[in-house]
């Protein structure tokens, strides 16, 4: 039988462009073990990515700060302490760079994110002085609580799906995916991702991007039989 899945979707779903690669769904919606996504996105994209899928809803947004398996919602924190780091940010003159409707902060319940566009150094002062930390995921930069984590979040989720964190298998690209990497039994980095995620898996694909997670699929896959 193979692994329970954690996947991330930005850079390891997707192609360069930051489209779902249609590679990734027969993979997915045949995996024959719960499939978990993990992402920094709020809530409603790996929700609907789920449902578009017609797979199991098993779920991690916001890097952690909010879960769902089938029916049971877990939000691991709150949005004052990042939201008062966005007012402060606005205040100094800086916006969040996402433009008149901010999808990308619409339905985001426990941390802000900012466009990577935008000047770092003061967010990060700010986010500081409300005991938060800034995490650049090479989409956004992320103002969050230090002890979410997709990893903490996963080991909650697996234990809520009956399994050990460490029977998962991970897949991702990015340094919000390297607690998780941490977490499970094997990892694998796609070959585009940053140097936290590199470091912290215990493989790395050839592809890249959604060819990446094709390819880490079927040698877990393999590993498995
Ligand atoms: O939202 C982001 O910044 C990155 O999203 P991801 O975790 O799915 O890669
Ligand atoms: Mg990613």
């Amino acid at each position: 039988m193979v692994p329970p899945l954690a996947v991330d979707i930005d850079g390891t779903l997707t192609d360069g462009a930051g489209a779902i690669d249609p590679r990734v769904f027969d993979v997915l919606q045949a995996w024959a073990s719960p499939v978990v996504v993990a992402t920094g996105k709020a809530f409603p994209y790996p929700v609907a990515l789920a449902h578009f899928l017609a797979i199991e809803r098993a779920v991690i947004a916001e890097n952690g700060g909010v879960s769902l398996v089938g029916d049971d919602l877990v939000v691991h924190g709150d949005r004052a302490g990042a939201q008062r780091v966005a007012d402060a940010y606005r205040d100094e003159g800086y916006d969040l760079g996402w433009g008149g409707v901010d999808l990308t902060n619409r339905w985001r319940e426990t941390e802000v994110a900012v466009s990577r566009d935008r000047p770092l150094a003061p967010l990060r002062r700010l986010a500081e002085a409300e005991g938060l930390e800034v995490v650049d995921t090479g989409y956004a930069y992320h103002v969050k609580a230090p002890n979410i984590s997709k990893g903490r979040a996963l080991r909650d989720v697996a234990d809520r799906l009956g399994y050990d964190v460490t029977d998962f298998a991970a897949v991702g690209d990015s340094r919000n995916d390297a607690h998780m990497f941490e977490e499970v039994g094997t990892s694998y980095a796609v070959s585009n991702a940053d140097e936290h995620a590199l470091a912290a898996a215990d493989n790395v694909t050839e592809a890249s991007y959604a060819g990446g997670f094709v390819e880490a699929a079927e040698a877990i896959a393999e590993r498995a039989e």
